[in-house]
């Protein structure tokens, strides 16, 4: 039988769907899955695609199958799974052969894994893939970790697999060992600060003022043609709309408020943390999931509080949509800010020399936060005055001085109102710590002195101080 060029392990979800959109850009693949019922429906449903699907009952005949030198693609639940696959894998593979994690890993982990394959003769690539179901069998963004020596291995088949921009491929090298992980991670985490500055719109929309599934979807579907313009909003647009078959109700009104998760947003604020950059917009997100996953008990502070009766968002209906618009592009600029800051900071702690530009450009088509505003970012990374923060970009200065008072004006009114808004109260007061010259940490310099002896620096002179505190420190 003619062999396979590719192979790829687990055929759930996001494998399934990679597995078929390789096969459709001419490629004959190898593909196994735990589960081998799995794999036989997988292959009895992959219609013209059928042929070139080589079905393989254990990782000795997925190894048979494909010619050296072999690139096997993992595609299985983060975490353990992929250690025992390698582990297995390494019985059944030769020197030269290579294996790419394409999972969501902790980039950690990726680092780890390239530790324990050195000297073994395999090649190992940790890279992140977005796009969802959808991406995975069209065109995802693809984020890849490694030596640049394997990028150009596996480079072809990776690039015709991705999303294209305006024919440009949406899959690039951007760093070794476990950058591309960091970069999908982080990806993830601007992804949950987006969808929470969403979902707190729509909170805005439906609590504040009053307005149906029905009237919102508009809304956003409108928003989706200007300077919003993104996959996230269409796709809000598009479940407002939706009927639940079952109840006939908007099937927004019959989900659970209760969202779950699976890591990436919690190890952006853990890396954002360890680095000392601030992402407080993704922090606020990963918390609220967090929150809302609290449902009993926040049933009973419901009732022991009770609800706000007031609303602050009656004023003209335009003015208002106007300002929760504007609200939500400068939320969106600072959270993208702290994601491409973090970025930064990792690319200089881990020596990666991460391409922002390239970064950005490989975000603007297939992955899940891929919007108009990427294109803007891409060229402000390209143009450079991007590098020190986002924020200092001309393009998006000139974009937050027009859309910050009404942010302002937003969390101030949904302050007032009752109605929870983290993530965007989190990038106002982000934006304004980040714009304010002099701040207040004079005073916690103070305290620290005060309590701890830990001195201080003054403003007029250079070196270390102590205040004249008395006797009274504690
Ligand atoms: N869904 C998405 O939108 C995206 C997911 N990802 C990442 O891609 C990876 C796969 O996700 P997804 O396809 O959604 O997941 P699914 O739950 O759809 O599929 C999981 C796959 O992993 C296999 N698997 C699970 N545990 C083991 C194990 N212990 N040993 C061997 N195989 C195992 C399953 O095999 P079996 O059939 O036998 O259970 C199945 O093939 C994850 O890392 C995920 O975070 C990345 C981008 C987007
Ligand atoms: O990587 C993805 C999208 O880019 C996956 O859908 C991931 O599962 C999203 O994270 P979470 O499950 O924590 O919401």
């Amino acid at each position: 039988m003619e062999k396979a060029e590719i192979g790829l392990i687990g055929l759930g979800t996001m494998g399934s769907n990679l597995a078929l959109n390789i096969a459709e850009k001419g490629h004959r693949i190898a593909v196994f899955n735990r589960t081998p019922e799995k794999t036989d429906a997988f292959v009895a449903n992959a219609g013209t695609l059928r042929d070139r699907l080589v079905p393989c009952k254990s990782l000795a005949e997925l190894a048979e199958a494909i010619r050296p030198p072999r690139p096997v693609i993992i595609m299985v639940l983060a975490g353990q799974p992929v250690d025992d696959q390698i582990a297995a894998l390494r019985g059944e593979l030769a020197a030269n052969d290579i294996i790419i994690d394409a999972g969501n890993a902790n980039f950690h982990d990726t680092v780890r894994r390239f530790k324990e394959l050195e000297g073994s003769g395999l090649t190992f690539i940790g890279m992140g893939v977005s796009g969802g179901e959808e991406g995975a069998r069209h065109g995802p963004s693809i984020m890849v970790g490694g030596t640049e020596a394997s990028w150009k291995r596996v480079e072809k088949v990776i690039t015709a697999i991705s999303a294209k921009f305006k024919g440009e491929p949406c899959a690039a090298w951007l760093g070794p060992d476990g950058a591309g992980h960091f970069v999908k991670t982080i990806h993830n985490g601007i992804e949950y600060a987006d969808m929470q500055m969403i979902a707190e719109i729509y909170g805005v929309l439906r609590d504040g003022l009053g307005m149906g599934p029905k009237e919102i979807a508009p809304v956003f579907a409108g928003w989706n043609k200007g300077r919003l313009d993104s996959y996230l909003i269409e796709i809000t647009a598009k479940a407002l709309e939706a009927d639940d078959p079952k109840t006939g109700r908007p099937v927004v009104d019959i989900i659970l408020d209760r969202a779950g998760q699976k890591g990436t947003g919690k190890w952006s604020v853990i890396e954002a943390q360890q680095l000392g950059i601030p992402a407080t917009a993704i922090e606020a997100a990963v918390a609220a999931r967090v929150l809302s996953s609290l449902k009993s008990e926040r049933e009973a502070a419901e009732k022991a509080y009770g609800k706000l009766s007031v609303t602050t968002f009656s004023g003209a209906r335009d003015e208002v949509l106007k300002d929760l618009e504007l609200a939500l592009l400068a939320g969106k600029i600072a959270a993208y800010a702290q994601g491409f800051a973090v970025m930064s900071g990792a690319s200089k702690e881990f020596n990666w020399n991460l391409p922002m530009p390239t970064i950005a450009r490989i975000w603007r088509a297939g992955c899940i936060i891929r919007s108009q505003m990427l294109d803007t970012m891409a060229e402000a990374f390209g143009k450079g005055g991007a590098e020190v923060n986002l924020l200092m970009a001309p393009a998006f200065i000139d974009m937050m001085k027009q859309a910050h008072p009404s942010l302002r004006r937003v969390v101030a009114r949904a302050a007032e109102a009752g109605l929870p808004v983290p993530a965007l109260s989190s990038a106002l007061a982000y934006f304004d710590a980040y714009r304010q010259g002099r701040g207040t940490s004079n005073l916690i310099q103070a305290q620290r002195d005060f309590f701890g002896a830990h001195g201080f620096e003054r403003i007029d002179a250079a070196g270390a101080f102590h205040g004249p505190w008395g006797g009274t420190q504690g």
